[in-house]
Parts: structure tokens; sequence; C-alpha cells
């Protein structure tokens, strides 16, 4: 393999992402927005405000320039929060090689769109799909920073550029498995933020493992419905990037989507959350184009539904989850 790996974002999993590339035996060269977090990285090979349990190794260089990071490089990840991504790429486009595959490790929908990560890449990139690979799968970047064993889904519609980056993330504690489903291991991403939100606000509420294990399953049932719809096959729901990251990220205390909803269920407003949580938590915005994407497919998503009028609309959430049990009843 030639060239270089660009990461485009130093939070949280852009890090701990470096680090699995550096690990696997790729050079990497990581964007930070502010100078400040690149040279942490370069001078004491961590990431203090983002990750302070990751050490990167040495063949990971840092810089603020997105035009040294860009050039040259033969794979280019984007790791920045999903409603930045568009205006993101307006600045890095140019410095682009004409073959080289971008990498989405992104798990949300575009707001003003309502598209996917990779449909924006290519919108806004003006690259052809088969050049945009999608990696998604329950991969918490604190877990993954102390290489703890995790397995990921690299989805692609050209499998040789699907088998590159797989190749390239492949360590003794990651494990990449390729699939050609990129609509299915998107919407699994994106999604599952939305019903980590439910599932925080239940636990909040002191709501036990019945309730729980009614938002997962539910929930990957709309994922699914609303997959089916897009064109994605029903499978890749069972996988990785769909019961797997579902099922991870609302188990885990780490998560900051489930976090989140558990402020807005102990009775914060959003603005309260938002200002003692302080992270991206993709869901909040997500689950606004999750559901218009919803309705104009005809597709019926309750528990979206809902997040979103607990997070958008001010509604308290015992009477959302009172809403959700008293829908009409139907065959499973
Ligand atoms: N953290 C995790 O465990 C995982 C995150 N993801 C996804 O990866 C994507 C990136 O997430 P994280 O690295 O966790 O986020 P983060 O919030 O930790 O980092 C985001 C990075 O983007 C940069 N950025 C660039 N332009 C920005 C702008 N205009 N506004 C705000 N930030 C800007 C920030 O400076 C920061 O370095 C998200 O879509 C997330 O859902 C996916 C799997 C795991
Ligand atoms: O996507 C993730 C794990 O797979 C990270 O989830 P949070 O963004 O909720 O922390």
């Amino acid at each position: 393999m030639t060239g270089h790996v660009a990461v485009l974002g130093a939070g949280s999993w852009g890090s701990a992402f470096a680090k699995i590339l550096a690990d696997a035996g790729r050079d990497v060269t990581i964007w930070a927005r502010r100078e400040r977090v690149a040279e942490a990285i370069r001078t004491t090979r961590t990431n203090p405000e983002y990750l302070p349990g990751l050490r990167l190794p040495d063949r990971v260089d840092a810089t603020s320039d997105a035009g040294e990071a860009i050039s040259g490089a033969e794979v280019v990840v984007l790791a920045v929060p999903s409603q930045t991504l568009r205006t993101n790429l307006a600045g890095w486009t140019d410095f682009l090689a004409p073959d080289s595959t971008l990498v989405s490790l992104m798990k949300g929908i575009e707001l003003s769109t309502t598209k996917r990560m990779s449909e924006v890449i290519v919108a806004a990139a003006g690259v052809a799909p088969d050049r945009v690979v999608v990696v998604s799968g329950p991969n918490l970047a604190p877990e993954i920073a102390l290489e703890q064993p995790a397995a990921t889904v690299v989805a692609c519609t050209d499998v040789s550029r699907a088998t590159l980056v797989q190749r390239s993330i492949t360590t003794p504690y990651f494990r990449p498995y390729t699939n050609d489903d990129v609509i299915g291991c998107e919407l699994g991403g994106a999604v599952k933020n939305v019903i980590a939100l439910a599932y925080g606000m239940a636990c909040a509420m002191g709501l036990g493992d019945n309730t729980r294990a009614m938002l997962i399953t539910r929930g990957l049932a709309e994922t699914a419905r609303l997959g089916v719809a897009l064109g994605a096959d029903p499978l890749t729901f069972a996988g990785l990037a769909g019961m797997g990251d579902l099922v991870g990220t609302c188990s885990s205390p780490l998560s900051r989507n489930r976090t989140f909803g558990e402020h807005l269920g102990r009775g914060e407003t959003l603005e309260q959350a938002q200002t003692a949580t302080r992270q991206t938590a993709e869901g909040v915005k997500s689950c606004l184009a999750i559901r218009d994407l919803a309705r104009a497919h005809a597709v019926e998503m309750p528990i979206t539904e809902q997040v979103e009028r607990v997070c958008h609309e001010g509604v308290d959430p015992r009477v959302a989850m009172a809403a959700l049990m008293s829908r009409t009843t139907k065959p499973e």
C-alpha cells in the first residue's frame, strides 16, 4: 500500500481510529481544528481534551493545516460531526488526490437535506459513490483506545476499496468485516443514536430491563423498516452495524447519546443537557432528519417520533413513554 492516510477530525473517534490505522502499519496524519490539539498529539502522543486514555503510536503525525494532511493521501478518513461535514468538505476537496478513497466514520443524517453522510460526501466533494467507504459498528472510542477487542463493518459498493480499508484497519484488537450494503450500515449507525437517547431516558426514569429490551428490539424494528424502504438489505440490521451497535451503545455508560438521554430523563431541558454534556450526541439533531425521512417514505418510527418530541418540543419523557404505550396494538 502506498501513500499515507489522512484522518480529518481529532475528536474521540478520529483519534482512536488513527491509532488503529497506525497499529495496522499505516502512516497517518491527523488534522485537528485547533493547533493546540495537534501540538499535544505531536509532542505528548496524547489527546487529553477528547480521549484521555489514548496513547498514539509514533506513526501518527498531527497538523492543523488540512491541506498538509490531505495532500498525497491514498485514503482520507472523515471524522467530524455530521452537521458540519458539508462545510468542512468545502475547504478540503481541492486537496483530494483523483483516485483517493474517502472513508466516513460519521453516524448521522444531515438536517437540511436528510442525506446520509456518504451522500453528503458524494454531493459536496463531487466524487463517485464507489469511492466512499463507510465504517460503522459497536466501536466506543474509549474502549478501543485501551485495545479492548472490537469488530466493525466496512461498507462500500466497490469491493476492492472495502478490502483496502479492511486491510488498513485490521489489528489484533480490531476486526473489520466487509459488506456492500452502504445504506443499511449508515442507517444502523445513525438511528441507533436516537434509540440510545430513548434508552438513556428510560434508565434515568428508573425503568428496568423489560422496558430496555422493548426499546432495543422495537428500535431495531423501526430502523430496519426505514432501511428497507430506502433500499437496504434487512439482514444488515442483524449484524454489527445494526443490532451490534444498537446494543453496544444503549448498554454503555460511555455512550454520549445514552448519557444525553439520561439528562433529559432526569427532567433537564435540551439546553441544560447540552451544557452538562458538551459532547457530540448525534441523535439529538439527527432525530429530526430521520423523522422527516421516515415521513417522506410513509414509514412509522414511533420511538424516533417521541425522541424528537422530547428533544425539540419540550415534551416530558414520561408523557412520551405513555404515548408510545397507548398506540393501537398490532401484529409483531
Ligand atoms: N466517539 C465514538 O466512540 C464514536 C463516534 N462515531 C461517530 O464519529 C463522528 C465523529 O465523532 P467523534 O470523533 O466522537 O466527535 P468529537 O466531538 O469527539 O470530535 C469531533 C471533531 O470534529 C472537529 N470539528 C471540525 N469541524 C467542526 C465544527 N465545525 N464543529 C465542531 N467540531 C468540528 C472537532 O474539533 C473534533 O476534533 C460522529 O458522527 C460520531 O457519531 C462513530 C463511532 C464511535
Ligand atoms: O457510535 C458509537 C459507538 O459505536 C459512539 O456512541 P456515542 O456517540 O453515543 O458515544
